[in-house]
């Protein structure tokens, strides 16, 4: 038999849970907004009432991994820290008002040794505001690679341990080490919160347990957690051996945040059907009791920075780029795709659409180009390699049978690839897919948006006149989260890559169509 020794660590904090004292308390005081949305799309319901008024002035945010690059200068024997400008954690910080004072809490993607943890700390701390977790080596892989990359992130996107190449099985040394981890981030926090005073917000999936050490420690501390990923319905989620382990921990704050309806409707219904708890309308809020407090559910969907993005649309690196694919493509249809190397991006899916579509219609042979920017695996499971095989060997048989001299039906780019680089991508792009069979929100359709509105700078760049209309097409999955706003796209079914073909078959059309239609009247004027 497993050790059950780590569901002791949490009974003693979640047995303790039930050991609270009732007090009755005030109406969580919760904040709107919580700057996880930004001036772009996706809102929040917009509420204004009291709820809204009585933002704490420091937020403490508390995430896997902090918002900072770290690099060693072997030579200088010195860590090197700067921001990382593309996280969304700096994102949450601009929705809050100017006088906020925000501290993260998170790990670092770099193993500091222990000898010099003080040191970095302390300067973290003076010069980002950045408290660092340092988790040690084993718990960090068995926590990260295994419970959350190989056991939570499968499940929460709908897919069953069902054989060992689809997900590991469950394995309690796993869920151990992300309890431990999770208590790990408790007690960094512990050691810079004020309790009276500081709203704590957590994010993700790999907190999950974390509000529950929290909350034994601090009864009255105010705790708000944000879900990134789906939350699957209740039938896949009941299947977790953990299942009550984890839905506590996440009652054990006072907000809980997701991006969608249907999210936050499995959450409730996995409350009600595994732990017989109902939830009721309060102040127009939906609300949980749950041992004398009330855990509000409120749907907020993450977007993107529009400011962040209109600075890199007017870099000067983003104009040589975008002119540069531009000249690159010259004649031809370019359909963009970004996304993460993961099993559940759908991008072999995508592929294969593509191959259909250049195999039905031989006229667009030649004249077509899926240009697949592929984000670097942040897993090292053996499902992400497969993914990748397959990926990499349907791009190389697609471009075997339909490329010629000078022409390559697919890109495939595979590395970091820079902000401006992206954007210059989505600028000159017609059309962008999306395909992925399961995302909690994908920001991917919003960017490319704002991109093809394009600036000034970067019309000028491209030749184009700002007056003269664009035409841009989305063709988009419905099991992403973000899919019900995109009333414009084309929502397809992801798994049926022959409709997928067809979608894009339609998104040319209407860009010839259109193309035409804006060619003729310009000739008429
Ligand atoms: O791979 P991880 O380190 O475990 O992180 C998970 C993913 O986090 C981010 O995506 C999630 O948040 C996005 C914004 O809310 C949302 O659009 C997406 O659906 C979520 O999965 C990150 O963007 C991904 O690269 C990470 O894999």
């Amino acid at each position: 038999m497993p050790s059950r020794s780590c569901a002791n660590l949490l009974d003693m904090a979640s047995g303790d849970i039930l050991d609270i004292p009732q007090t009755p308390r005030a109406l969580p005081r919760v904040m709107t907004v919580p700057g996880i949305i930004a001036d772009g799309y996706g809102s929040n319901d917009g509420d204004s009432d009291s709820m809204s008024s009585s933002c704490r002035e420091r937020k403490i945010i508390v995430a896997n991994m902090l918002p900072l690059h770290a690099q060693r200068d072997t030579t200088a024997k010195k860590w090197l820290f700067s921001l990382d400008e593309d996280s969304l954690l700096l994102q949450l910080k601009d929705g809050f008002s100017p006088e906020t004072e925000v501290v993260y809490v998170g790990s670092l993607k770099v193993d500091v040794e222990p000898s010099e943890q003080e040191e970095v700390a302390q300067r973290l701390l003076e010069e980002f505001k950045c408290v660092p977790a340092f988790v040690p080596h084993d718990i960090q892989a068995k926590f990260y690679h295994g419970f959350c990359k190989q056991q939570l992130w499968p499940l929460f996107h709908y897919m069953l341990p069902m054989c060992p190449d689809h997900g590991d099985r469950f394995d309690r040394q796993m869920w151990q080490a992300y309890v431990s981890a999770n208590k790990i981030f408790a007690d960094k926090v512990m050691e810079v919160v004020n309790p009276e005073d500081d709203y704590i917000w957590i994010q993700d999936y790999h907190l999950m347990v974390l509000p529950t050490f929290l909350r034994k420690r601090y009864h009255r501390v105010q705790l708000g957690f944000f879900l990134h990923s789906p939350f699957p319905s209740s039938e896949i989620y009941r299947t977790l051996p953990v299942r009550d382990e984890i839905l506590k921990g996440l009652l054990n704050c006072d907000l809980i945040g997701f991006h969608t309806f249907d999210y936050a409707r499995h959450f409730l219904s996995c409350c009600s059907r595994m732990l017989g708890l109902d939830y009721e309308s309060k102040r127009g809020h939906i609300g949980l009791d749950y041992f004398g407090r009330t855990v509000y559910i409120k749907i907020l969907p993450v977007g993107i920075h529009m400011g962040r993005l209109e600075s890199v649309m007017n870099f000067s690196s983003t104009f040589v780029k975008a002119k540069e694919v531009q000249e690159q493509f010259k004649g031809k249809k370019v359909i963009v795709g970004v996304d993460d190397m993961d099993i559940f991006k759908g991008i072999s899916l995508k592929l294969l659409a593509f191959e259909y579509l250049l195999q039905q219609d031989q006229n667009l042979q030649g004249k077509l180009v899926l240009v697949q920017i592929v984000n670097p695996a942040r897993s090292s499971g053996k499902d992400v390699q497969e993914a990748k095989r397959e990926t990499y060997s349907t791009a190389e048989r697609i471009n075997q049978i339909y490329g010629r001299s000078n022409y390559e039906p697919v890109i495939l780019i595979d590395r970091p690839v820079p902000h401006s680089e992206k954007t210059a991508y989505y600028a000159v792009a017609e059309c962008c897919v999306v395909n992925a069979v399961r995302d909690g929100m994908n920001l991917v359709p919003y960017k490319y948006i704002v991109c093809r509105q394009g600036s000034p700078g970067m019309d000028d760049a491209m030749g184009i006149k700002t007056d003269s209309p664009k035409t841009s097409m989305l063709v988009v999955s419905e099991f992403i989260g973000c899919s019900p706003s995109l009333s414009g796209a084309i929502r397809v079914n992801p798994w049926d890559s022959e409709a997928v073909a067809e979608a894009l078959n339609v998104a040319l059309q209407c860009l010839i169509l259109r193309n035409n239609f804006v060619m003729r009247s310009t000739t008429a004027m």
